[in-house]
C-alpha cells in the first residue's frame, strides 16, 4: 500500500458529543495528543452553522498541519476548502462527489455491506470506514456489526485504507489494527472524556506499540 493515507488516529466531532468542553478546545486538546485527522459531523445543524463551525475548527487545525474532513455536506466541504468529505450509502455517492468536486483530496465512504466492496463507488474513494465495527450508541441507524472477523475479511478483499469506526477505545485499538485495520476513528473516546488529550494520547500509544 502506498502512503496517500498516513491517518493514524481520527477524531470525529460535534459540538453535542462534547459534553464536558467547548468542541474546539476539545480539538485542539486531541490534536496535541495525536489526533491526525479531523472530521466535523454536525447531523442536526443548518448549512450556514455547520459552515460557520467548519471554518472556525479549519483555522484551529491549520496551525498544527492537520487536515479537515466534512461528513455528508459537500457545499460545506467546498466553500471551506475542507482536506475532504466523508459519505455514506444514504449520501451522494462518491463518483458524484468526485465529479462535482474536481479538488477533493481525500474520499471516505462507509462500508455496511460486502457487496460495496468491488463497487465503483469504493474503488473512487481514498478510504473505506469499516462501519461500525462494534454498536455504538452515539450512531444508531447502523445496519451491521463488522467486529474483528469482518475487518480481517474486508482486509482479504481489498488494499484501500481501512478506518476502523464504531466503539473504538484504547482497550481494543491493537486489536483492530492487527485485523487490518489502517486507522482508528473515534468520538465518545475523546469527546465524552474528562481530558482529551490523555485520551488522544493513550489511544495513539496503543496504536503506535502495536505497529
Ligand atoms: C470515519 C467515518 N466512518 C463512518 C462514518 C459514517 O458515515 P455515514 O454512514 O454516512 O453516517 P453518518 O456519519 O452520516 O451518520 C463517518 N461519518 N465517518
Ligand atoms: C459516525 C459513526 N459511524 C459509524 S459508527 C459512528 C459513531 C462512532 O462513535 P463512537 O466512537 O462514540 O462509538
Ligand atoms: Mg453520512
Amino acid at each position: 500500500m502506498d502512503n496517500s493515507f498516513p491517518y493514524k488516529l481520527y477524531l470525529v466531532i460535534s459540538e453535542e458529543s462534547c459534553i464536558n468542553d467547548h468542541f474546539l478546545k476539545v480539538a485542539e486538546q486531541a490534536v496535541k495528543g495525536g489526533v491526525d485527522l479531523v472530521q466535523l459531523r454536525e447531523k442536526n445543524a443548518s448549512s450556514a452553522e455547520f459552515q460557520h463551525k467548519a471554518f472556525q475548527l479549519k483555522e484551529i487545525l491549520d496551525r498544527y498541519n492537520v487536515p479537515l474532513i466534512i461528513n455528508d455536506n459537500l457545499k460545506v466541504a467546498q466553500q471551506i476548502e475542507a482536506f475532504g468529505i466523508h459519505v455514506g450509502t444514504s449520501d451522494t455517492p462518491p463518483k458524484q462527489i468526485r465529479q462535482n468536486w474536481k479538488k477533493v483530496k481525500c474520499l471516505g465512504y462507509s462500508i455496511e455491506d460486502k457487496n460495496q466492496l468491488n463497487s465503483s463507488e469504493s474503488l473512487t474513494s481514498d478510504y473505506l470506514a469499516v462501519s461500525p465495527v462494534f454498536k455504538t450508541s452515539t450512531k444508531t441507524d447502523t445496519i451491521i456489526e463488522w467486529g474483528l472477523a469482518g475487518i480481517e475479511e474486508i482486509r482479504s478483499i481489498t488494499q484501500k485504507p481501512l478506518v476502523a469506526i464504531g466503539n473504538m477505545n484504547a482497550k481494543n485499538a491493537d486489536d483492530v489494527i492487527k485485523a487490518g485495520a489502517n486507522c482508528i476513528a473515534v468520538v465518545s473516546a475523546i469527546c465524552a472524556a474528562q481530558n482529551p488529550r490523555k485520551a488522544a494520547e493513550e489511544l495513539r500509544n496503543k496504536i503506535e506499540k502495536y505497529e
